[in-house]
């Protein structure tokens, strides 16, 4: 069954019949087959920021299921629809990463994913179109994921309206140091985005103190030292560092780096985290399937999988 994308506004799909194909602008069209729970009503209703999205999660005594994949990678069509499945396995946000020539934060998987999307010609315009296209049909908020040069290159104001535009609602911009955060709030701030800046095992703790005052949406905790990418474990000392930023701050702690089995999930949530994120994991399984179909069913297992773990 084809549904065209506009006229889906009010359409509630049960359970057995998530079985559609979805024609996009930008790329070849799919069949996706998703299981997961019914999708919520698509309506045009826009979805709740990130710190609204905590709030509710609060009330509901549940800890954020945050998962990661860079856009385009294998090629956007894909993208579009492992967000959907994302969503509807569980999520409650989701960062989506703009693929960049020089991902100075992200270890061996990313970079890799990175490099394969850029290849296939991914291009922010071309994300955005994609956006815009697929956020009207989600219930989780899309944080977007970026490194500091592609925001210059468009200029800040831009860059900003062109992502609320999209309706996108967080921003994370792992390598602009605290000093030069000042532009990037002052328009996120006029476009309704929340800038979440990160805090790590070797901040020291007045630095760690204006981080968490000035990070909005949530406080990103890195997990270790180093680069992104699956850990065997997740280090014991994540449990301290949450409790000396709840000293700080009553803003929700997200923490990410490492974390890619449901056992990880579920002990860093047991420290005290109020979302936890997984990225490395996800875009392995994505990047590395046999195919584009093949990653989207391992996506929604493993999706499955995380979310069990918080549950
Ligand atoms: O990949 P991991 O180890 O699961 O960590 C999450 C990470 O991928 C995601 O949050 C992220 C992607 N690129 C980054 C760059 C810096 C900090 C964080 C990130």
């Amino acid at each position: 069954m084809a549904i065209a994308l506009k006229s889906a506004s009010f359409f509630q799909l049960k359970k057995t019949d998530i079985n559609f194909q979805v024609r996009v602008p930008y790329g070849k069209p799919i069949i996706s087959v998703r299981k997961c729970a019914p999708m919520a009503a698509i309506c045009t209703s826009p979805t709740v920021g990130l710190s609204e999205t905590f709030t509710r999660l609060k009330k509901e005594g549940k800890v954020a299921l945050i998962p990661y994949i860079t856009a385009g990678d294998p090629d956007l069509s894909t993208t579009a629809e492992a967000l959907k499945v994302l969503d509807s396995c569980g999520s409650d946000i989701i960062e989506l990463g703009v693929p960049y020539s020089d991902p100075l934060a992200d270890g061996p998987v990313i970079q890799a994913a990175a490099t394969r999307s850029l290849a296939k010609g991914t291009n922010f315009d071309s994300i955005i179109s994609m956006l815009k296209e697929v956020v009207p049909q989600l219930s989780s908020p899309i944080a977007l994921f970026t490194y500091y040069n592609p925001i210059l290159k468009r200029g800040v104001d831009r860059f900003m309206s062109t992502i609320q535009d999209a309706g996108v609602h967080g921003l994370v911009v792992p390598d602009v140091p605290l000093e030069e955060t000042v532009a990037l709030r002052t328009e996120a701030k006029k476009n309704g985005i929340e800038l979440v800046l990160l805090t790590t095992p070797t901040t020291p703790r007045n630095r760690m103190k204006a981080i968490v005052e000035t990070s909005e949406g949530f406080v990103y905790l890195v997990s270790s030292v180093g680069v992104t990418g699956a850990r065997a474990s997740v280090s014991a000392k994540v449990q301290y560092l949450l409790a000396e930023i709840k000293e700080e701050t009553t803003k929700p702690i997200a923490v990410g780096f490492g974390i890619s089995k449901p056992e990880h999930v579920k002990q860093v949530a047991g420290w005290g985290a109020d979302g936890v994120i997984v990225g490395s994991a996800i875009v392995k399984l994505l990047g590395e399937a046999k195919s584009p179909q093949d990653g989207l069913k391992e996506l929604e297992e493993f999706t499955k999988s995380l979310k069990s773990a918080l549950v």
